[in-house]
C-alpha cells in the first residue's frame, strides 16, 4: 500500500494575469482553485498510474471544507485529521513568462491534534511505502518527519521524503528510498553554488553518504539527475508549453514512486517520473495518463557516470 502525507494540504488558488505589477491592482484574467499540497498531488498522479494511495494530514476550518469539496471530485482515498484552525490557501500568479507562489504558512497544530494523527497511523508493513512530502503547518516542529519515519522503518516498511532544510536533512540517516531536491534546495542544504552538473552529482551524493538509497535532482526546464550508489543519470526536460508548472515535481515523485514499486527498474522508474513532471508542466492541472504516456517518447535518459 502506499500512503501520501501532507502534513500542509493547501487550497491553489491560480490567477492568470497578463503581467504582474507589484504594487499595483493586478486583475486576473482567469482563475482556478485545485486542492494542492504535494503529498495530494502525488496521491492524484499515483491515481492517473492506476495505484491506489491513501492520503493522509490535516485539514482544518472552513477551508478544510472547501478543501475536501474540491478533492472529492478526484476520488481519492483520504484519512484527514480534521483541526480547528484554517486550511492555508496558497497564490499562484502566472504570466506567459513567469511564476510566482505565494504560499500560506498553514494551521496551528495543537498538541491534541499532532496527538490524534500520529495515533492514527496504521500500523505499516513491510512492502508499504509512505511518501512525507511538504512544508509543515504552524506549531509542527522539525522532528516530525524523523518521528513518522522513525515508526515507519521500525514496522519494516520504506518512506519518501520531498521536503527541505533540516527537516530533509535529519531523516536521511533513516534511508528514505528516494528524496528529490530541485537544485535551489540541494545547494540551499550545502549552502553552496553550482557551476555545472558535476557540482550537483557531488551534492546528490553527499545525501547518499548521509544515508539516501536514491536521489533526484529537478531542475525543472532543465530536466533531472538520478544519482544512486553506482551510477548518475541525467534526462531531458522536452519542449512544450509550459502551462502550469505547480506539482512537477510532485508528479516525478509519484512517476518514480509508482514504477519502481512495480519494477524495481531505476531507469524506467527515472524516466517515467521525468515524463510524469514534464507532462504537468504542459498542463492546466496535474497531468493525465494520456499526457504522461505522449510525454514519455519525447524523453531520452542517458548514463552519466
Ligand atoms: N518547464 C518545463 N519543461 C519541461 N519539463 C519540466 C518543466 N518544469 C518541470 N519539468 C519537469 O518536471 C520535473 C520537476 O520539476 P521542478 O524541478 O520544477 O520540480 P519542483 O521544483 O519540485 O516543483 P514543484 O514544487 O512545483 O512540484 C523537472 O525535473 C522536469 O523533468
Ligand atoms: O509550502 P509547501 O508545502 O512546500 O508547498 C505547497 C505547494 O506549493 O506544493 C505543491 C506543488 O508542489 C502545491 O500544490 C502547493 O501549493
Amino acid at each position: 500500500m502506499i500512503y501520501t502525507i501532507t502534513a500542509n494540504p493547501s487550497i491553489d488558488y491560480v490567477l492568470q494575469l497578463s503581467q504582474l505589477k507589484s504594487g499595483s491592482i493586478n486583475r486576473a484574467i482567469d482563475d482556478v482553485k485545485l486542492p494542492g499540497g504535494k503529498g495530494i498531488n502525488v496521491s492524484r498522479i499515483l491515481q492517473q498510474l492506476g495505484l491506489d494511495s491513501t492520503a493522509l494530514g490535516f485539514i482544518g476550518g472552513a477551508t478544510g471544507t472547501f478543501f475536501t469539496t474540491l478533492l472529492s471530485a478526484h476520488q481519492l482515498q483520504t484519512d484527514f485529521v480534521r483541526v480547528k484552525d484554517d486550511t492555508r490557501i496558497n497564490i499562484k500568479l502566472k504570466t506567459a513568462t513567469e511564476e510566482t507562489e505565494i504560499n500560506g504558512q498553514g494551521p496551528a497544530i495543537t498538541t491534541a491534534e499532532k496527538q490524534t494523527f500520529l495515533e492514527k497511523l496504521t500500523p505499516f508493513t513491510q512492502g508499504d511505502v509512505v511518501i512525507m512530502s511538504g512544508s509543515l503547518p504552524r506549531n509542527l516542529d522539525n522532528n516530525f518527519y524523523l518521528e513518522i519515519a522513525q515508526q515507519i522503518t521500525q514496522q519494516g516498511a520504506e518512506f519518501v521524503i520531498d521536503t527541505t532544510g533540516q527537516a530533509l536533512l535529519d531523516t536521511l540517516q533513516l534511508g528514505p528510498l528516494v528524496v528529490k531536491p530541485n537544485h535551489h534546495e540541494l545547494a540551499e542544504l550545502f549552502a553552496t553554488t553550482f557551476n555545472n552538473l558535476d557540482d550537483i552529482i557531488q551534492a546528490a551524493k553527499r545525501l547518499l553518504q548521509l544515508g539516501a538509497k536514491h536521489v533526484l535532482v529537478s531542475m525543472a526546464g532543465d530536466g533531472a539527475l538520478l544519482v544512486t550508489e553506482k551510477h548518475a543519470y541525467q534526462c531531458n526536460a522536452p519542449h512544450g508549453q509550459v502551462k502550469n508548472s505547480v506539482g512537477a515535481g510532485d508528479s516525478m515523485i509519484a512517476g518514480f514512486v509508482g514504477t519502481y514499486m512495480q519494477t524495481h527498474d531505476l531507469q524506467e522508474s527515472f524516466h517515467y517520473g521525468a515524463a510524469c513532471g514534464s507532462a504537468t508542466a504542459f498542463c492546466e492541472d496535474l497531468a493525465t495518463l494520456s499526457d504522461i504516456n505522449e510525454v514519455y517518447q519525447k524523453i531520452t535518459v542517458t548514463q552519466l557516470q
